[in-house]
């Protein structure tokens, strides 16, 4: 009853579903919440390839803030693009970066994960797309991960030669376990999905973007019979040291992103991290 009554306030987009603006204005994260389903569809559409910036990650938070408070039945993140689900921070937001903004951007960054790994409904990430490092953050936020077939996903942060934060390892070892997750965070690695879904990184494979989301959509129906109640908070007690982790230690764990970034070889490796990538396509 309640939820019908709080989504009556949502306006309505087309037939059975109704999009959702924080601001009213043209959205880099865009929400459609299915009429009859209660079921949120959260699309990042930051062109070229979803590279996460402030105003996207405050969009984003913001967004999350509002799907708490109408008691959202559920979550689907995904990307408007086929080919990229999100490419992770946008690296010029660290590359030559100024304190004010950076410390804005990180805050952000860490607002929406708290947020997301801590959301009290069920979530799910349709990797329709490739998903390497902060996207792959975004989706292991989630409960549960069905990706398009022949992409890649993973925390490749030593690659560029910085260091992944300890809740994004966090986030990757309470799926894969400390074993797999040091192994792949020491060496950069990108799983395709086959290889991620082999090693349960992902739970479904899917054909392509309608495929995934149609997957997505019936993981939901697993909870048909369960107490949205109990079900909460069985999540919140196995997620909460995680969580607190970084709530505890925010200001340290930006002041260590900020001295990290700045360093001098730090900022040489991103410069020519971001010329390699304007020379280089994946398929
Ligand atoms: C103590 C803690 C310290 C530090 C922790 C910091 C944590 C960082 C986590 C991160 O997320 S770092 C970002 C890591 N991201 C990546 O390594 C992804 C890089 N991108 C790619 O691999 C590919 O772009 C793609 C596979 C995602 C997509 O490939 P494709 O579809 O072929 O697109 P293009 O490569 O042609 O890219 C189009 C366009 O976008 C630019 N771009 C791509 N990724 C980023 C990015 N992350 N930030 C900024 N810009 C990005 C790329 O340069 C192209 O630009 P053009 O101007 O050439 O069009």
């Amino acid at each position: 009853m309640f939820l019908r009554s709080a989504l009556s306030l949502w306006p309505l987009a087309r037939n059975g579903t109704r999009s959702y603006s924080s601001t009213g204005v043209t959205k880099l994260v865009a929400v459609t919440v299915d009429d009859q389903t209660g079921i949120a569809t959260v699309n990042l559409q930051r062109p070229p390839v979803n590279s996460l910036n402030l105003e996207l990650l405050t969009e984003l938070s913001s967004s999350l803030t509002d799907l708490e408070k109408n008691k959202s039945r559920g979550i689907i993140l995904k990307s408007y693009s086929d080919a990229v689900f999100s490419a992770g921070i946008d690296i010029l937001e660290m590359y030559k970066c100024e304190e004010e903004r950076v410390t804005l951007f990180w805050s952000a960054l860490q607002e929406v994960w708290i947020k997301l790994y801590g959301h009290f409904a069920p979530t799910v990430a349709c990797i329709n797309g490739h998903a390497p490092a902060g996207g792959c953050l975004l989706a292991l936020s989630c409960e549960y991960r069905v990706m398009v077939k022949e992409k890649t996903i993973g925390l490749n942060e030593t690659k560029l030669g910085i260091v992944a934060p300890q809740w994004f390892i966090a986030s990757l070892v309470n799926i894969i376990g400390q074993r797999q997750s040091e192994v792949a965070l020491t060496t950069g690695k990108m799983f395709t999905t086959e290889e991620a879904l082999r090693i349960g990184l992902v739970d479904e494979m899917a054909e392509n973007t309608e495929d995934a989301f149609s997957k997505s959509l019936e993981f939901f129906k697993k909870f048909k019979n369960i107490s949205p109640f109990a079900r909460a908070q069985t999540k919140a007690f196995i997620r909460e040291s995680t969580i607190q982790a970084l709530v505890k230690n925010r200001e340290k764990d930006l002041k260590m992103f900020i001295n990290e970034i700045r360093k001098e070889n730090v900022q040489k490796g991103l410069g020519q991290y971001l010329e390699s990538l304007k020379k280089r396509k994946v398929s």
